[in-house]
């Protein structure tokens, strides 16, 4: 996504600025200027990036600079408190309680991704317990049935709609009644969109809006709207109480910018983000991790909560044990990929650590190392227990090698690449023991532990050459572990 761009363009001005021996006002405009110009390139709200200059000039005090100060991290503060409270609505949405009826409705224009956003929705909810049901509403395209109805029996979702009726409102009541008596704690009403605003569709909305009352109305919104978002958000806003908004195709080309302009033009928080059109490229949108990734700040919070999701709760301890004690066996390796291919993209997860914007993932590498991932695999399923549980690599001897290549199709050339990337990995991991693993919600924990030294080691080189090496990887671990947690570096005083 080219909001990913945004963060290594606003990282280069504040370097560039921090190079300057003397900042005066010219040093600071110009790079002030340069963050402009890269939001505005994002399609950010020309209003809101005009209000976010003119509040940085008023934080940033000049003779704080001048004094020597870590300038860098005094602006870059300034920046992500600004751009944390374009995306702050103020206030949380209303969230749907688990075992209590809420009805939820869906608004925004035709193609914006409702559909299968509703369907995400409601898919998200029933890995968590829920007990989600879909109502098509949408009455205006042909075929929105249909979409609707297959996403929902793909996900095991019960539905409601109808081929026969016109009335959006007839059939959301009585979508509605059924599963309110089939004891439904998340009813979702998937409403019409109509290619651009008019009053019909306004219209219809609050119709609908006033049969079935719903709890929280969802704005859907594609991510390439641009500079027009503004005013589409806030057109959505006063037909109807809109709540909070979800922006879809986030993994696009998309500058993105002006889709999250629309949390200041409806005062509805970005509850949820789409990055791609399968059921689970779905993410809960939290503001300040966000702009950190942004940023390339990392997100360590996010990081291990992506392991604890994915690694099973009764498997954690001992594989991250095993882990630190450094035995690093090939079948520990087997499950780390299993664990990486389950954890979604693998840039998303990088842009997570800090210093890794997206940017330094590009989208057709991630597809690369995955499906390298998945043929490492392979060869490993033609492996013994004997050679998965054993950590002595002169076992796997010559004849080993050409049975495993003949089992599983693949050349002894690659199998020896396979095992010589367990050494790096065995090797990085042994240099990793002792290092202690919080259990989930404690992060603070892993930023005492973790120090460069270890991070060094276990980052690809040429990932560490863009951090700027030993040196950029220590200031950014110091930014770090000076703070309570990774958030509260960002609350705390710009000067410390
Ligand atoms: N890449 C990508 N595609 C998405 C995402 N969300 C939706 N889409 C795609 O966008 C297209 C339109 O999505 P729909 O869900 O049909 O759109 P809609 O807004 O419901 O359209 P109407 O029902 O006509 O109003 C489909 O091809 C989806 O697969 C996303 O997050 N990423």
């Amino acid at each position: 996504m080219v909001l990913a761009q945004l963060g290594g363009s606003i990282s280069r001005a504040l370097q560039q600025m921090s190079n300057a021996t003397i900042i005066d006002e010219t040093v600071l405009n110009s790079c002030l200027n340069e963050i402009v110009r890269a939001l505005l390139q994002a399609d950010v709200n020309i209003r809101l990036v005009s209000e976010m200059q003119k509040n940085i000039k008023k934080i940033v005090n000049l003779d704080d600079l001048a004094a020597g100060h870590n300038k860098r991290k005094i602006i870059q503060q300034a920046v992500f408190n600004e751009l944390c409270k374009m995306l702050d609505a103020g206030k949380p949405s209303f969230t749907p309680k688990k075992g209590k009826t809420s009805v939820v409705m869906f608004v925004g224009l035709q193609g914006s991704g409702k559909t299968t956003t509703c369907t995400k929705y409601a898919y998200y909810h029933q890995k968590k317990g829920w007990k989600p049901a879909l109502v098509c509403a949408d009455t205006f395209r042909a075929g929105a049935f249909d979409q609707l109805k297959q996403n929902a029996t793909k996900a095991k979702i019960p539905f409601y709609g109808s081929y026969m009726e016109s009335d959006p409102v007839k059939i959301a009541v009585e979508g509605l009644e059924r599963f309110k008596k089939e004891n439904c704690d998340l009813i979702i009403i998937d409403t019409s969109g109509r290619h651009k605003q008019e009053a019909a569709l306004f219209e219809e909305m609050r119709q609908v809006s006033e049969a079935t009352k719903p709890d929280l109305i969802i704005f859907v919104m594609d991510s390439s709207i641009g500079q027009a978002a503004f005013d589409q958000a806030q057109a959505f806003k006063q037909s109807v109480a809109v709540g909070a908004v979800i922006i879809t195709k986030m993994d696009g080309h998309a500058k993105g910018g002006g889709a999250l302009s629309a949390v200041a033009a409806t005062k509805s928080p970005v509850i949820f983000i789409g990055t791609g059109e399968h059921m689970d490229e779905f993410e809960v949108f939290d503001v300040k991790p966000f702009v950190s990734r942004l940023l390339g700040m990392g997100d360590w919070s996010g990081f291990m909560d992506k392991i604890h999701e994915v690694v099973p709760m009764d498997q954690q301890p001992e594989l991250l044990q095993k882990l630190t004690e450094g035995t690093f066996t090939l079948r520990i390796m087997y499950e780390q990929f299993q664990n990486i291919l389950k954890m979604g993209p693998i840039g998303q997860v990088f842009s997570m650590l800090p210093g890794f914007s997206a940017e330094l993932m590009p989208k057709g590498r991630e597809k690369e190392s995955q499906a390298k991932l998945k043929r490492y695999m392979t060869m490993m399923d033609s492996m013994t227990n004997e050679e998965l549980d054993s950590s002595n690599p002169k076992l796997m001897n010559e004849s080993r090698v050409m049975r495993i290549a003949r089992g599983s199709g693949r050349s002894v050339r690659e199998v020896m690449e396979m095992l010589e990337e367990y050494k790096r990995l065995a090797k990085m991991w042994s240099k990793m023991k002792g290092l202690k693993i919080p259990k989930k919600g404690e992060m603070s924990a892993l930023s005492r532990n973790m120090n460069a030294q270890h991070m060094s080691k276990i980052l690809p080189p040429q990932m560490l050459k863009q951090i700027g090496g030993m040196g950029g990887l220590q200031n950014l671990m110091k930014q770090m572990g000076g703070s309570k947690d990774m958030m509260g570096m960002f609350g705390g005083s710009a000067a410390d």
